[in-house]
Order: structure tokens, then sequence, then C-alpha cells
């Protein structure tokens, strides 16, 4: 009876080993066949992918391009789905510009669905007619206000403003919180005219919100990367979410103003472009009328801010940096200063009669490349990349630090040289030299390149005209790594001395 019931027990065990045993095997075999579809990277676990290996000991996108030395410019990392990482601008050149629309779709994240609140904007819009639409009219109304003399004004005005500021620091300082208040300024003031004191109630509510974006989910969602961990991270979804509506209802408000008061032959900012722009969409019965409702503009309005404002502080963080750890640099700028423009405020026309400053901007764009990542890619159809095949709908990410740090088409890339941006007599070189992609490429470029260029050119030469910067431990003493946490690249935070030209 016994030696039965045993036997039983051992024949159930042995069903229950080989169907355990079976399943293991299925799971795996349909493992190694999905990874075998894309390119050959770093061995992803089930489930978990590659994610453990971004353990907060190098940023990112660094790891991304040491991986390339084993695997080869084109990789796959599995980040709860595959993505293709891309770290060579020939490959990036043929699937951006001579591919034109095949990789320029966005993947689909609860992040992005958050963020939109049911609108489409540009930034997280995948490839489609409405993408086109607000791409075209946002980049129209950033490019004008970039050439505008307005700019050129409120930018004296803000920096002034906060040189005063910085003079009275009185111990060394770490001058985030200043830059961010030049840029802030800059982009609200250009997007619905206004302008805040540090201390004002509505520009802490907007930065709060920004802060809050940046440092709590400037990283994504953990469920993007894991879709189970959603149950687990219902609480920080709202706090998102709350933190979202409170910008778009911000926002929401500056709309509804500026509807009372606009009038088309006076335009006095971004809000009033864009409802230029749909007026015109609707006199002319254009079909993009269906895409500029006050939800979209909303949305295009905080595309700006958000895309605007910290990739801007952020490279100027960095040349504050590198200017105070290289004197002879920031000597060579300022006596470029001294012979073109000389005390009075700078404007758009002086640039090109500043070689220099202009070879600063870019070693600075290279050196720091704030967006490393770009943002995701997604190909729209099926396509081939670096001579891979790659299926429609696969995230795609263009390691545009990589390009800056390649040895193939840069010398000595991890050493700030803005000579390497000028001819032997001193002008500055083809501005858009191989491998040179701070604000990406193809159809998905950045629209606010000209704005940032010229916003950084004015910001940099009035801190110049008025301070000198340095580093308590002295020229050279400066830590030019990036942080090692986060998609994004920024110094380690680090403190200056500010003292007076006069
Ligand atoms: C130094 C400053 C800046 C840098 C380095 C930078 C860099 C970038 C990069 C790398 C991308 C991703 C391109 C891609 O998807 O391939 C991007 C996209 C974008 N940027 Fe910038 N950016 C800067 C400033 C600005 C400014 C000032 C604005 C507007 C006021 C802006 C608006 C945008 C928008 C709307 C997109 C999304 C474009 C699209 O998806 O079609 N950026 N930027």
């Amino acid at each position: 009876m016994l030696t039965q019931a045993l036997s039983k027990i051992l024949t159930d065990v042995g069903w229950i080993t080989t169907i355990f045993v079976g399943l293991l095997t299925y799971l795996l075999v349909r493992h190694f066949l999905k990874i075998r579809k894309y390119p050959p990277g770093p061995f992803p676990l089930p489930v978990l992918g590659n994610l453990l290996e971004f353990n907060g000991k190098q940023p990112p996108f660094i790891k991304m391009r040491d991986w390339q030395k084993k695997y080869g410019p084109v990789f796959t990392m599995w980040v709860g789905r595959p993505a293709i990482v891309v770290n060579n601008w020939e490959v990036t050149r043929d699937a951006l510009i001579v591919k034109r629309n095949e990789v320029i779709g966005r993947n689909k994240t609860v992040l992005a669905e958050v963020i939109k609140q049911g609108y489409e904007d540009i930034v997280f819009a995948d490839y489609s007619q409405e993408w086109e639409v607000l791409r075209k009219m946002a980049h129209s109304a950033v490019r004008k206000y970039a050439v505008s003399e307005k700019l050129a004004k409120l930018v004296t005005d803000v920096v002034d403003n906060t040189v005063h500021k910085m003079l009275q620091e009185k111990e060394p300082f770490d001058p985030t919180s200043h830059l961010y208040v030049i840029l802030y300024n800059i982009i609200a003031s250009s997007a619905f005219g206004k302008r805040y004191k540090e201390e004002d109630e509505e520009y802490q509510d907007l930065k709060e919100q920004s802060e809050l974006f940046l440092n709590e989910f400037g990283n994504g969602l953990p469920s993007d990367f894991i879709p189970l961990l959603r149950i687990f991270y219902v609480n920080r979804e709202q706090k998102l979410v709350k933190s979202v509506k409170k910008f778009l209802a911000i926002l929401t408000t500056k709309i509804d103003e500026h509807k009372k008061t606009y009038q088309p032959d006076i335009i006095r900012d971004f809000t009033d472009a864009l409802l230029l722009a749909r007026q015109e969409a609707k006199e002319e019965g254009k079909n993009s009328l269906q895409y500029l409702s006050d939800g979209n503009l909303a949305q295009v309005i905080s595309d700006l801010f958000a895309a605007g404002t910290d990739t801007t502080q952020m490279t100027l963080r960095w040349m504050v940096l590198l200017l105070a750890n290289s004197p002879e640099v920031q000597q060579k700028m300022y006596e470029e200063i001294e012979n073109v423009i000389g005390n009075r405020p700078p404007v758009q026309d002086d640039k090109p009669q500043c070689p220099y400053i202009s070879a600063v901007i870019m070693e600075t764009l290279r050196f720091g490349t704030v967006v490393p990542l770009g943002i995701d890619h997604k190909t729209t159809c099926d396509t081939e990349i670096g001579g891979h095949k790659i299926p429609k709908d696969t995230m795609v990410l263009f390691n545009l630090w990589a390009h800056h740090r390649d040895k193939t088409y840069w010398k000595d890339p991890d050493v700030f040289n803005p000579d390497r941006f000028l001819t032997e007599n001193k002008t500055l070189t083809n501005e858009r030299t191989s491998s040179y992609v701070p604000f990406g490429q193809g159809r998905r470029m950045c629209l606010g390149e000209k704005l940032a260029l010229a916003d950084t050119f004015l910001i940099i030469v009035r801190l110049l005209q008025q301070c000198k910067f340095s580093l308590p431990g002295g020229a050279g003493s400066a830590c030019l790594d990036p942080q090692p946490l986060g998609l994004v690249s920024v110094p380690v935070p680090y403190k200056i001395e500010v003292t007076s030209r006069k």
C-alpha cells in the first residue's frame, strides 16, 4: 500500500518536473529566438534585460559607448523592449538623412501619455500629420523669435539682474540657480511675455514642476521598462499627473489671457504666433485646424519649456565650469568682446564677427553633449540600420555622446579645445562637420537650435563683459566628468568665484 502511494507520488513529481523543464525550455528557446531577430549585443536576462548593468557607477551613454568596443557600432540593448543603439556617424547619417522617414517615430510610453494628457505635442508625438503641423508651426515661431531684437534686449536685462546677484555672493557658490533664473525668464518671456523675479509665486510653481520632472522622472517611469511594476508605482504616477496638470493649468491661463488681448498685427510672443497660425488655418480652411486646439497649443508651449530651459541651462553650466577651469580661453573670449563689442549690450549681428566665441560655444556643445542619447526614435517601417534588418516599431537610440567622443572624427576627443573649430586663419570651420550632432539630425532634429545658439551667445557675452569666473581650487582643478546618474549629461556639482571686471 505504502509502496504504491510512494510510487504514485514519484510518478507525479516526475510529471511536474517534466512539465516544468519543458516550460522552461520553451521560454528559453522563445527568449533566444526573440533576441536573434535583432543585432547582437550584451546578453539580456529574461524580463530584466540589461537593466541591471546600469548600476549608477557610470552614465548609461558611456556604458553604451564601451559596449560598442565589443559589439560594434550598432547593437541591441534590452530595456523592457529591444533598443537598437547607434554609436557611429556614418550609420546615423544613413538612418536619419538618407532614409529620412524610416527612423523618425517616437515610442509609446506611460510617461509620454501622462504628459500629453490626451493632446498631441511635438516631442513625444509619433510620426504623423499632426506632428508635422505642430512642429512646422512651432519651428517658425521659434526661428522668428531667435533673430528678433526683442531677444537681445531681454537677455541683457535678465543677465544684468543676475550679475548683480552673483557679485553679491560672498563665498564660492554653485551657479545653477542663477543660470536657471536667466533661462527660465528668457523662455517664459519668449513663450508668453512674462518676466519673473526669483521670489514670484508663479515662477516658484513652474520651477518646482520642472525640477520634479527632471529629478524624479527624467530617467522615465519604471513601468516603461518593466510593465509589471506599474502596480507598485501608482503613487509616483499620481504625483506626476498632479504636477503635469498644475503646469498645464498655468499655461492654459496664459493662452486664455492672450486670446483676450491678441492682435494679429502685433505678435508679442510664441503664444501670439501660435494663435495667428490657428487664425490663418481657420481663414484659409486648412486641414491643419483640427490639430490646433487649446490643448495642443498648451502642449506645444509646454514642449518649448521642457526642451528649451534645461538643455540651455545645462550647456551654460558646462560652459561656466570649462571657462573657470581654462582662464586662457576665457581671456581670449574677453579680448574678442573688447575688440568687437566693447561694453554695449551684444546683438545677434555681432556673432559673425566673434569666431572665437562661436568656437567655444560649439566645443562646449560637443564636450558637454547635454542630451547624450537624444530622444528615443522608433522605426516607422521594416528597415536596415548599419547592415542589420530592423523590424517596424523598434526603438532606436542615437548615442550623440559617443559621436562626439569618436577618435575617428575627433583628435583628442576628451580634451576641451575650442581651436578645433577654427581654421588656420582663425575663422570658423564649417559648422556641419561630420559626427557633430548636439541637436540631433534629420527631420526630428531640435527645432530650437537657432534660439539655443542665440541665447547662449548673448548670455555668455553679457556675463563676460561684467564678470570673471574662477575656481576656488585654481585653473585646471575641475572635475570634467559628467554625473554618473541619468540620461542627461551635467557636470558634477561645482562652486565658482565671480569677480567684477569693472
Ligand atoms: C543647448 C540647447 C539644446 C540642445 C543641446 C537640444 C538638443 C535636442 C536634441 C538632441 C533633440 C532630439 C532630436 C531627436 O529626436 O533626434 C531635441 C529635440 C527637441 N528640441 Fe532641443 N535642444 C536644445 C534647446 C532647445 C530649445 C531652446 C528649444 C525650444 C525652445 C528646443 C525644442 C526642442 C523640441 C520641440 C524637440 C523635439 C523635436 C521633435 O520631436 O520633432 N530645444 N533637442
